[in-house]
C-alpha cells in the first residue's frame, strides 16, 4: 500500500492540526463520562469500496450516546416504515437542546429522533419480544452497521442509569402526552443501554459509510436498512443531527451528521465516505470541539458540501460530430455527403439522469437540418441507471417520431434488452458492433433506394 496512503497522510494532517486545539468540556452529568482521556482524538474514514483509513486514536473504544439514535431511527423505520413511525416522532428541527424538556404543540409528539425526547421514543417503538428483547434487536441492528460483534461498556451504562433523572422524566411526561408506547422505566433503560453501546472511531465511519451507501455496509457487503431508510434517515441526520446547531453545520459543513455527548461525532457523504471522529472535550452544543473542526476541514478538502456538488463538465459527451469528418470518411463527393448526413454521438461513463440529458441533448445538437440519421456510440459506456434508460428509451423514441433514423452502436447492451428497447421507442433500433458499420448503413438508409 503506497498510493492510497496519501488518503492516510490527509488524515494524519488534519489529526495534527486539530489535535492541539485546548477548547471545550467533558460531559460530565454521565459522571462515567468525565474519566475519559481529554487528548484521545481519532479520525477514520471509509469509502463505498469498503477500504478504510484512519489516524490518531481510531481503534480506542467510546460508548455512542447519541450517534446510536440515527440507526435506531433506521430499525424503527425498518420494521413500522416511515407512516407509522411519524405518527409517534416528527421530523422538523428542534432549534433546542438535545435534552430540551418540550414537546410539539398541537400532537405532543417529540419533535424529532435526533432530540433524546424523540429518541426514547423511536426506542420504545422497536418491538420488544420474548424471543428478541427490544435491546438484542437494537444491539443486533447496531453490530450490522458496524460490521462486528458490539458490546455494552457496563460502567458507563449503570452511571447513566443511576444519573439519568432528566431522561426518565421526558419518558413520564410523554407518556402523559400519549406518544410513548410503552412502560416508561423500561424505554428509557432500552434506551439507556443503546447509549451505552461501545464503538471506535473505525466503527462509527463504517457505520456511517452503511448509511452513505445506500444502506449496504461497503466492508461486510451486508444490506443493513433498504436504500428508502437510509435516505430517510440521512435527511433527518442532515436538518436534526446536530440539534440547535444543526442550520449552521449544513451551512458550512454540508453534510448529514450526528454527535454524540462521549465525543462520538460522524458524518456522512452520500454515495463518498463515511466519516468519523472521536474526542471527549464538547462545545455548548453537546459537539466534539477537535470532531466537528477536523469534519469540517475534511468536507472542505474533500468538497463533500451537499450543495456543492457540481457535476463534472463534458465528462459525459465525448464526440458530437458528422460522420463525413470522422478519420475514416471515403473521399468520394457523394459518399461524403451522403456521411454529412450522419450525425455521430458517444458517450462514455455511467449513465444517471444528467448524464442522460447530456446525451439527449447531443443528439439534437446534430440535427435535423445537418443530419438526417443519428449513431449513439454506447461503447465507452459502463452501465446505465433505470432513470437514464427510461430518459434514453424516451429521447429516441421523440427521434423516431420526428423523422430521424437512428442506429446504436451497443456491443454491450447497455440500452437494455432488445424487447424492452422496441417497447420504449416504438421501433426495432438497429443495433451495430462497430461505429463505421452503422455509419455506413445510415448512409446507405439516409440515400435510400437507388
Ligand atoms: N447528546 C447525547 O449524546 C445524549 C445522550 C445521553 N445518553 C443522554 O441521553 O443524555
Amino acid at each position: 500500500m503506497a498510493a492510497s496512503e496519501a488518503v492516510t497522510d490527509a488524515l494524519r494532517e488534519l489529526h495534527a492540526r486539530y489535535a492541539g486545539v485546548r477548547g471545550g468540556r467533558r460531559a460530565d452529568y454521565i459522571p462515567q463520562l468525565a474519566r475519559s482521556d481529554p487528548d484521545a482524538f481519532g479520525i477514520a474514514l471509509v469509502s463505498m469500496d469498503g477500504h478504510c483509513y484512519s489516524a490518531g486514536a481510531a481503534d480506542a473504544a467510546f460508548t455512542l450516546q447519541s450517534v446510536s439514535k440515527p440507526f435506531v431511527y433506521a430499525l424503527a423505520l425498518s420494521t413500522l416504515g416511515l407512516d407509522e413511525v411519524s405518527r409517534w416522532v416528527g421530523a422538523e428541527p428542534s432549534g433546542e437542546a438535545f435534552n430540551a424538556i418540550s414537546l410539539e404543540p398541537r400532537t405532543g409528539r417529540p419533535a424529532n429522533a435526533m432530540v433524546n425526547a424523540g429518541a426514547i421514543v423511536t426506542t420504545a417503538l422497536v418491538p420488544d419480544r420474548a424471543a428478541v428483547p427490544a435491546f438484542t434487536a437494537v444491539l443486533s441492528c447496531l453490530s450490522r452497521f458496524a460490521g462486528r460483534r458490539l458490546d455494552v461498556d457496563e460502567d458507563v451504562y449503570r452511571s447513566e442509569a443511576s444519573t439519568g433523572d432528566r431522561n426518565r422524566a421526558l419518558a413520564y411526561l410523554l407518556r402523559s402526552t400519549g406518544t410513548l408506547p410503552v412502560d416508561p422505566v423500561a424505554a428509557v433503560d432500552t434506551y439507556f443501554r443503546q447509549c451505552a453501546v461501545r464503538a471506535t472511531a473505525v466503527d462509527l465511519a463504517v457505520m456511517a459509510a452503511t448509511l452513505a451507501h445506500g444502506g449496504v455496509n461497503p466492508v461486510t457487503g451486508e444490506t443493513v436498512v433498504s436504500t428508502e431508510v437510509a435516505a430517510q434517515v440521512l435527511s433527518v441526520m442532515a436538518t436534526c443531527g446536530m440539534y440547535d446547531a444543526s442550520g449552521e453545520w449544513l451551512l458550512r459543513v454540508g453534510l448529514p451528521a450526528k454527535s454524540g455527548v462521549s465525543g462520538g461525532l460522524i458524518a456522512a457523504g452520500p454515495a463518498r465516505f463515511g466519516l468519523a471522529t472521536y474526542s471527549t472535550p464538547l462545545d455548548a452544543a453537546g459537539t466534539s470541539v477537535r470532531g466537528s473542526a477536523a469534519i469540517g476541514a475534511l468536507s472542505e478538502r474533500l468538497g463533500l458540501h451537499l450543495m456543492r456538488n457540481p457535476a463534472l463538465p463534458g465528462s459525459t459527451v465525448t464526440l458530437v460530430t458528422t460522420a463525413d469528418v470522422l478519420p475514416s470518411a471515403p473521399s468520394g463527393r457523394r459518399e461524403r455527403a451522403l456521411r454529412e448526413r450522419v450525425g455521430v454521438v458517444a458517450a462514455q461513463g455511467a449513465l444517471d439522469c444528467t448524464a442522460a440529458e447530456r446525451v439527449l441533448y447531443a443528439l439534437d445538437e446534430t440535427g435535423p437540418e445537418r443530419a438526417g440519421a443519428v449513431v449513439l456510440d454506447l461503447r465507452e459506456v459502463t452501465g446505465a441507471d433505470s432513470v437514464a434508460l427510461a430518459l434514453l428509451h424516451a429521447g429516441l423514441a421523440r427521434l423516431a417520431q420526428d423523422g430521424r433514423r437512428a442506429a446504436v452502436v451497443d456491443p454491450g447492451d447497455r440500452l437494455g434488452p432488445p424487447d424492452l428497447v422496441r417497447e420504449r421507442t416504438g421501433q426495432d433500433l438497429p443495433r451495430f458492433g462497430s461505429r463505421e458499420e452503422a455509419v455506413e448503413r445510415c448512409a446507405q438508409a439516409v440515400a435510400g433506394p437507388g
